[in-house]
Formats: C-alpha cells, sequence, structure tokens
C-alpha cells in the first residue's frame, strides 16, 4: 500500500510543468502561538488536492478539521527542516489521512515517506512546490517556491527581517548567508515570502523587501558572520524534546 502511494508520489517529482492561466491556488496561513510557528495550506482550488507546510502537533486538529470542512485532499505533509522548537504534526496528519505522504529533506537525516533533494518537485492538483536547498540554519533547510516564482516558503532560513539562528543542529552563518543570496534572493522581487515563524506579528514580505530591508542579510557576508557570531539567543525551550521526535516524523511508529 504504502510502497504504491510512494512510488506514485517519487513519478510526481519529475520535471517542471507548464500548465494553463485558469488555474486557482487555496492557501491559508495558520499560526501556532506558542512555538510562533507558521503553518501553510496550498491548494489547488479544482482538483483539491494539497500540501499542509511546517504543521505543528499540538495543532493537527485544526488543521485537519480546516482540511476536511474546505474539502481538500491532503498529498503531502512537508518540512522546511527537523525543527528545534516544536514537534511537527506530519507524522500525525500522514497517520490519520490515508494518502497522505510526509516529506522532508534527505539532507536532514530525517525519516519520512519522501526524502527530498534540491530541485525535486511536490505536484498537487495543477501546481508544484519546488525543493531548493537552502542549508545553513540546518544543514537540511529547504525553501518551497511554487512553480511560477510568485511565492516562497522560506522555513528558517530567511524570516521577515531576519533570519534563522545558526548556532545549533550544524547550523553555518556564511552557509546561510550564501543560501539566502544565491536561492532566495535570486527569486522575482516581487515573490511573496512566507516564513516559518514570525516573532513580531508579521505576516509575509518579499524578496524585494528583504533584500532592501532585511537588517541581517543585507549586511555584507564577513559582517552577517560576526552579527549571528555575537546573538547568544537562549535555547529554544523545547530542543531536547523535538529534535529527536522530528528525526522520527514526530511520531513513535513511523515506518518509512
Ligand atoms: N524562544 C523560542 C525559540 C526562538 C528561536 O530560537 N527561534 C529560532 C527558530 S526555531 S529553532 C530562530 O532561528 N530564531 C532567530 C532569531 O533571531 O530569533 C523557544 O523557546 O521555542
Amino acid at each position: 500500500m504504502w510502497g504504491r502511494r510512494v512510488a506514485a508520489a517519487l513519478r510526481a517529482l519529475g520535471p517542471a510543468r507548464s500548465y494553463g492561466t485558469g488555474r486557482r491556488l487555496l492557501l491559508r496561513q495558520l499560526f501556532e502561538a506558542r512555538s510562533c510557528t507558521y503553518t501553510y495550506v496550498l491548494a489547488d482550488e479544482a482538483s483539491r488536492d494539497a500540501v499542509i507546510v511546517d504543521p505543528v502537533l499540538e495543532t493537527v486538529a485544526r488543521d485537519t478539521q480546516l482540511l476536511r470542512e474546505l474539502g481538500l485532499r491532503l498529498r503531502y505533509a512537508v518540512n522546511t527542516h527537523c525543527h528545534a522548537d516544536h514537534v511537527t504534526g506530519s507524522g500525525a496528519l500522514r497517520a490519520a489521512l490515508p494518502g497522505c505522504l510526509s516529506a522532508i529533506s534527505r539532507a536532514s537525516g530525517a525519516r519520512a515517506d519522501l526524502l527530498l533533494r534540491d530541485g525535486d518537485r511536490l505536484q498537487f492538483g495543477a501546481f508544484e512546490l519546488e525543493a531548493r536547498a537552502s542549508p545553513g540554519h540546518t544543514p537540511g533547510c529547504l525553501t518551497l517556491v511554487l512553480d511560477d516564482e510568485s511565492m516562497a516558503f522560506t522555513g528558517d532560513a530567511l524570516l521577515i527581517r531576519g533570519c534563522g539562528r545558526t548556532d545549533f543542529q550544524q547550523g553555518c552563518a556564511r552557509t546561510l548567508y550564501r543560501s539566502v543570496h544565491e536561492r532566495i534572493f535570486t527569486l522575482p522581487g516581487s515573490c511573496l515570502v512566507y516564513p516559518g515563524h514570525d516573532y513580531t506579528g508579521q505576516t509575509v514580505s518579499t524578496v524585494d523587501e528583504e533584500r532592501r530591508f532585511n537588517p541581517r542579510l543585507s549586511l555584507s557576508a564577513d559582517e552577517f558572520v560576526t552579527l549571528m557570531e555575537g546573538l547568544n539567543l537562549p535555547r529554544p525551550q523545547l530542543m531536547d524534546v523535538a529534535v529527536p521526535a522530528n528525526l522520527r516524523c514526530g511520531v513513535q511508529d513511523v515506518t518509512a
């Protein structure tokens, strides 16, 4: 059963396709208040096929209810990286919703149905999300880019007027700087940036705004590295629970 689903999903990770202009994307930005995490639901309005990005275990019931109410069929529960501050809901969603596959980067070292590489694509109806490697916060970070480059889900690589920390989980400030400049700031200026967290009440930005106003990533690479090495942030409270759980998709009995 799972073998057939994974094989079908892998077939969908093919080359980019061009689609007609009549398609319509449904997007919901959802918030988990304890960890200030954003979860995103994207769906093709016509086929009702959906993807969820960075679900949180505590809000799985909310998210499954929303999916049910909107009549969406969840194809993928994808994590942008192995989170250190909350337990992912991807394993619980996969268990609750037959047909849903969990996904994360191969470079994360975590288990999931699909282990994504740079350039892989997740298809949902008439849309695709491209997985772009954007390491630095962690080695396995992905930015998920919609096929027309109108929006990017940056996880913790790029936050609004900020970025993910680089002081644990093999983080590297110089790598993060390169990722953001080469893999995100090269997107069109109008591309909407949807981050994995926000601690200041903001919801969305654009590539152009972040290129110009991001106080960290508008610095030179050397200035950025110095700044990141001096942040001295407290450890996430749930780190010792979250990282081991997220290496197993957030659940004990994951077989993938
Ligand atoms: N206080 C929170 C953790 C806050 C934190 O460290 N956030 C991370 C992303 S989650 S690992 C981060 O990269 N922050 C960047 C920054 O500049 O703050 C908790 O205890 O969970």
